[in-house]
């Protein structure tokens, strides 16, 4: 299987797009005509350059507005083709994509739009050119893959094949089970796209809306399963249109692009039986069993309060590294590190973006099978130095810098806490939290689909609907990322501007990372009364707040009363109930979250999320912290 993707899928000048394409490990591009013309330069050169970067053109496009018109328009199309076949030649390209003709004077008629595809056949076989007819899902008369491969079929000419797109199918409901009985070798290109199921015009949602297959809500997992089932060996590429990559860093996108071809070929090897596989193999999605361990890079009274901090949640000092400056906080299932390092990548976190959590310990079935999966999927893995005595535990980079450890019991990277600290005598206290209920990363809302692409093709976890909340400042979006079973829960929290208490965050932590930490309890109340005998401080919510919570449910005047004297937040759905209250933000905004899930109550109180987010801003009003 060879991988490709279009030019136009890619912001920047073609040099910069073919350098990001070229570096994210694609084998080929199609190269869209508008980024060739904008470039200056000899198409010669533009094909060596290609060519030099380790790329091949595997197709020009699109030619336009060809099929079935009356003359002088008919000729005048041909020597369109010419023209566009010499450029091709030049660049060193075979294929050409012909898309169905939105021209007004378009006649329509099968074996019209036939017998011209023969004769530009004919005329492309004579320059050992070879034509792809694809089917625009707003194409004048030709919408339809079904009509386009009629086409092809009658136009019988060995240089003249059918180019299926996801998205032309997809979004207009037609069936990808129909692409089965088209022969594999009439398929000339496969371009695949997603795109999230919004109501709209179709040219509009398909020129600004496309994303990268598993980005999206379209089945462009069972459209490749069929394409493969033709026997289709061609490339498969990707052309996404899209407004928000448009404006993206060319790399990010380049990368996230090869990962969700590589994420969605391996899916589909795993599910449409053919021989040969369309993929290599690789490790599935890796199982998690929870969040081993949450890192925080920190320094002196920094550090200190976050250390108190974690002692008035009840959590205990219970070990210290053999040789580094780390410190092991526990409470049920919950690890917490205290990295003081003043060298290496922890504190070369602090220094780029204060106190924050640098690592993630995920516990996974196989550690390595996760790193090679990730490695596959085109993550970088992450080394440091390993001391005397100190395990070898295989991270990878996340995004924007971030590491991944994956600590399994299968290798005996779980012993980690035993072979690497010391037990300290830290004092009991537990306030009855068990386990990480879910961690909150905050990221620009540009950043979502590649963390989300990033979670899902790495991890079995699924996407929730993307839900808005409301900050007087403006709109955040938020997602939720989930194991079906809950082992871990990952909201995505998409600042749009700086003004947001996200979006402050996001500014004064210098990119994305860990926002809130929402730790689990199987007894709120009694959560929150140790709590305060240690000290903590919840978020104090307004009276206005419960005074709503009266009107919105059905709550006892004792449950209310508890609620409102803990500061404790409630909601309500279809399955159980929910509870969660929230300490005052630390250094740099950050904060905690304690939760408590009754019944099977399975989301993260996106209503209260306006209330609690007021109440922490006026909060830091009160204490003259800066904005956010
Ligand atoms: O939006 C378009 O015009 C357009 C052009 C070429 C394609 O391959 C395509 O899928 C869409
Ligand atoms: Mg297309």
């Amino acid at each position: 299987m060879k991988t490709s993707i279009a030019t136009v899928s890619i912001s920047g000048n073609l040099v910069e797009k073919l350098e990001a394409i070229a570096a994210a490990g694609f084998d080929g591009i199609e190269i869209f005509e508008q980024d060739f013309i904008a470039h200056d330069g000899h198409p010669r050169e533009v094909g060596d350059l290609i060519r030099s970067m380790g790329l091949e053109i595997q197709l020009f496009q699109p030619f336009r507005d060809f099929e079935g018109l009356p003359e002088p328009l008919r000729a005048k199309a041909f020597d369109r083709a010419e023209r566009k076949f010499d450029l091709m030649q030049e660049l060193g390209t075979d294929l050409v994509l012909v898309c169905s003709s939105c021209h007004p004077e378009a006649l329509g008629g099968i074996d019209r739009a036939a017998q011209d595809f023969a004769e530009l056949g004919d005329r492309a076989a004579s320059r050992g050119l070879r034509v792809g007819y694809e089917a625009l899902a707003w194409g004048r008369h030709v919408n339809d893959h079904r009509d386009a491969w009629e086409i092809v079929r009658r136009a019988d000419h060995d240089n003249v094949g059918l180019i299926l797109d996801s998205f032309h199918t997809l979004a207009r409901k037609i069936d990808p089970d129909t692409i089965r009985r088209i022969p594999g070798d009439k398929i000339f290109y496969v371009q695949l796209a997603d795109a999230p199921l919004i109501e709209m015009d179709l040219l509009y949602w398909s020129r600004h809306f496309r994303n990268m297959p598993g980005e999206g809500d379209l089945a462009v997992a069972d459209f490749m399963r069929a394409v493969v089932a033709t026997g289709y060996a061609g490339p498969i590429s990707l052309e996404i249109f899209n407004d928000q990559f448009r404006g993206g860093r060319p790399r990010t996108i380049a990368k996230d692009g090869y990962r969700s071809l590589v994420a969605l070929m391996d899916d589909v090897r795993r599910c449409e039986p053919v021989e040969p596989q369309p993929a290599p193999e690789m490790p599935g999605r890796a199982l998690v069993n929870g969040v081993s361990f949450v890192e925080f890079a920190t320094r002196r009274d920094e550090a200190d309060a976050l250390e108190e901090m974690f002692r008035t949640l009840g959590f205990r000092h219970s070990g210290t590294h053999i040789a580094k400056k780390l410190a092991l906080w526990t409470q049920g299932e919950i690890r917490i590190v205290v990295n003081r390092e003043t060298t290496g990548y922890a504190s070369s976190a602090y220094t780029m973006h204060g106190t924050t959590v640098c690592d993630i310990g995920i516990a996974v079935d196989y550690a390595g099978a996760a790193v090679d999966r990730a490695q596959k999927l085109g993550a970088d893995t992450f080394r440091q130095a390993v001391g005397p005595g100190e395990l070898d535990i295989p991270a990878i980079r996340g995004l924007s810098g971030s590491v991944l450890h994956f600590i399994d019991e299968a290798s005996g990277l779980n012993d980690v806490w035993t072979v690497e600290f010391e037990p300290t005598a830290g004092e009991h206290g537990d306030a009855g939290l068990t386990r990480i209920d879910h961690l909150a990363q905050t990221m620009s809302y540009d950043e979502m689909l590649s963390w989300s692409l990033f979670y899902t093709t790495l991890f079995q976890m699924r996407k929730t609907p993307m839900v808005d909340v409301v900050d007087p400042d403006g709109l955040v979006r938020s997602q939720a990322l989930e194991a079906s079973d809950g082992s871990i829960r990952i909201t995505l929290n998409g600042a749009e501007t700086h003004r947001t208490m996200a979006g402050g965050f996001l500014a004064d932590s210098f990119g994305a990372s860990v926002q809130h930490i929402a730790l689990a309890s199987s007894d709120i109340f009694a959560t929150s009364a140790a709590m305060a005998s240690k000290g903590f401080e919840p978020l104090p919510m307004s009276d206005n707040y419960y005074a709503d919570l009266v009107a919105r449910f059905d709550l006892a005047p004792e449950m209310l009363a508890k609620l409102k004297a803990g500061n404790i937040l409630y909601d309500e759905d279809a399955n159980g109930t929910f509870f969660q209250y929230y300490s005052r933000p630390y250094a740099g905004g950050m904060f905690f979250e304690i939760v408590e899930r009754r019944g099977g109550y399975s989301g993260y109180g996106a209503p209260n999320a306006p209330f609690r987010i007021a109440a922490q801003k006026r909060l830091m009003r009160q204490k003259g912290m800066p904005r956010k």
